[in-house]
């Protein structure tokens, strides 16, 4: 691999506390979707779920932003009822949707199928409605190395990651969490402006120096973001 073939490394954002790092995220998401309002009608977001991000929903949320011109969507979501206690929609509008950030668009993964599979036609027309690349994608990072729902050895595993795959999203069933899932795929989730990869503790940023260390992609899918040239990723830590 010729230097020009190396990826960049992560731009690595360290902070000394959770809070100092959710509001610093904050400010630098507002700033992205300001840039994407002054080329376009409207900015989209693409978060996460899992707890670590509600911090930054709780700041963002709060951020003086035309939410009316704001469209968020998930970079993965639980199969399961939009009320449900697991359900990243719910998380998304109870913190970061709930008080200013009222206003703005929701694009939600799931659907009135009864499986991702079922669902998997019409979330990619919502999907393909949206204007790409999209703004900002904000990524967690679980212990196991899946970030989305792209959990290693997952059987759609090696579709989501192909660099071809046409989809934006993919039906994801993971051998190791609760749920069957909808994914965006790799593609999808390098298509934006701002990259994100967002992780707190000292176990997380373990895990992140092993998938730095590696390049099995299958074994911690997380190493598909962190190696690639498509799209600077900025990770965002605290302890
Ligand atoms: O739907 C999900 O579960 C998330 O999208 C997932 O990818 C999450 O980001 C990680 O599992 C980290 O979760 P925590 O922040 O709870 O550790």
């Amino acid at each position: 691999m010729t230097h020009a073939d190396t990826p960049a490394p992560p731009i690595e954002h360290c902070f000394e506390d959770r809070d100092a790092l959710a509001a610093d995220l904050a400010r630098t998401v507002t700033s992205t979707l300001l840039d994407g309002l002054s080329r376009a009608p409207r900015a989209t977001l693409a978060v996460s779920g899992g707890s670590t991000p509600v911090p930054f929903f709780r700041a963002l949320g709060t951020g003086d932003l035309p939410w009316a011109r704001i469209d968020v969507t998930l970079a993965d979501e639980r199969w399961v009822a939009p009320d449900h206690d697991d359900s990243n929609e719910r998380l998304v509008r109870e913190t970061l949707l709930g008080g200013d950030a009222a206003g703005a668009g929701f694009i939600p993964l799931k659907t009135s199928a009864p499986s991702p599979e079922a669902g998997a036609r019409e979330c990619e027309e919502r999907l393909r409605g949206l204007p790409w690349p999209l703004d900002a994608v904000i990524l967690g990072m679980g212990s196991d190395g899946h970030t989305a729902s792209l959990f290693p050895h997952a059987p759609a595993l090696a579709t989501a990651l192909d660099p071809d795959c046409g989809s934006l999203c993919i039906p994801v069933t993971p051998e190791t969490a609760p749920h069957a899932r909808m994914s965006l795929t790799l593609p999808a989730l390098l298509n934006t402006h701002r990259l994100i990869l967002h992780i707190t503790g000292a176990d997380k940023w373990d895990v992140y120096q092993q998938a730095l260390a590696g390049d099995d992609a299958f074994a911690m899918p997380v190493r598909a973001v962190l190696h690639q040239r498509h799209t600077p990723v900025h990770v965002y830590w605290a302890p």
